[in-house]
């Protein structure tokens, strides 16, 4: 059994040095930073999806922590949104497990009794923006990253829950417009309306995320984790007591013909500036 030790700890090793992580959680005294890793642009397939929930349930697990920075590993880009692979040409039962991983992530992250701030070096669109909005509070570089919920661009329509998590953030007129009009906004107006906490220098970002966490952990835990939860419930009460309608809705309207034409449309768009990019 001993003998067998090293040869088990080698595989795990060669297993780890071969699989790279879609998260990665760094733990600091009573908090973790926890690196959406998804190259390049941290799309959230149903897999990273999955792992950001069971990053959180984790940390929610381990008694020494209380907080969490949720950032990503690569500085120009929080995440790029929903992966919008899953959704184009889908095989059914795949595209109902992968919005199941999107309701489950939500729910987890927005009502997760660790507070929790986002750290947003970079672009943060669409699923983006709703994973930075679950956090309980946000800062965001100053400069070129936009954030918002862009999917009206895209000639597709964002779910109620996310919605109502941009009404709990901004107010409901402010969401009207930036939903609607499908706007992505910088850090600056984002602070204008309430969407960012703090708008800073990117090599500040992350300084000011823990400053902005240390604030959250300084107010007694039951009273905070109570207000948290008195503030978030009922709209993810709302979710949860449809989650298979929203499931069955998504999964109906993803394959409209409408749906997939845009979603190509918009695929090759990015396929076409990406190959610009790179003849550059
Ligand atoms: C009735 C209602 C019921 C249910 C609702 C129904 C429908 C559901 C909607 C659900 C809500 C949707 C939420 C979403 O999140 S949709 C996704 C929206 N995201 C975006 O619009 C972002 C698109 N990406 C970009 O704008 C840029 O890529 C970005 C992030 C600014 C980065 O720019 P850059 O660094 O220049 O990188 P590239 O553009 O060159 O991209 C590199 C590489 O990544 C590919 N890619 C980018 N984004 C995505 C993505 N979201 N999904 C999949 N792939 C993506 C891109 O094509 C390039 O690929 P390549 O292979 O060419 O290298």
């Amino acid at each position: 059994m001993l003998r067998c030790l090293p040869t088990f700890r080698a595989r795990a090793a060669r297993a780890m040095s071969t699989t790279p992580s879609l998260v990665q959680i760094e733990k600091k005294d009573n908090y973790a930073i926890v690196r959406l890793s998804r190259a390049p642009v941290n799309s959230l397939n149903m897999e990273l999806l999955q792992a950001i929930d069971e990053a959180v349930q984790s940390l929610e697990q381990d008694k020494n922590i209380k907080g969490m920075i949720l950032s990503s590993t690569n500085p120009k880009i929080f995440s790029a949104g929903l992966d919008i692979t899953e959704m184009y040409q889908p095989k059914t039962k795949r595209l109902r497990e992968f919005w199941r991983a999107f309701q489950n992530t939500y729910l987890r992250l927005y009502t997760t009794p660790l507070a929790t701030v986002a750290a947003i070096e970079g672009h943060s669109p669409a699923g983006g923006c709703l994973l930075a909005m679950c956090c309980d509070s946000r800062v965001m570089s100053l400069g070129g990253p936009l954030i918002g919920l862009n999917e009206t661009k895209l000639g597709i329509v964002a779910p109620f829950w996310m919605r109502d998590v941009m009404v709990n953030t901004i107010g409901h007129r402010e969401t009207e417009k930036m939903l609607g009009l499908g706007l992505q906004v910088n850090a600056l107006r984002g602070k204008e309306i309430g969407l960012i906490d703090e708008a800073v220098p990117v090599e500040q970002v992350h300084s000011v995320a823990e400053k902005l966490l240390l604030e959250w952990l300084s107010i007694p835990s039951s009273a905070r984790k109570l207000t948290k939860a008195m503030m978030r419930d009922e709209t993810a009460q709302k979710l949860r007591s449809r989650l298979d309608e929203d499931r069955s809705n998504f999964v109906d309207f993803c394959e409209t013909d409408k749906v997939q034409s845009a979603l190509a449309g918009y695929l090759a768009a990015l396929k076409k500036k990406a190959e610009a990019k790179a003849a550059k």
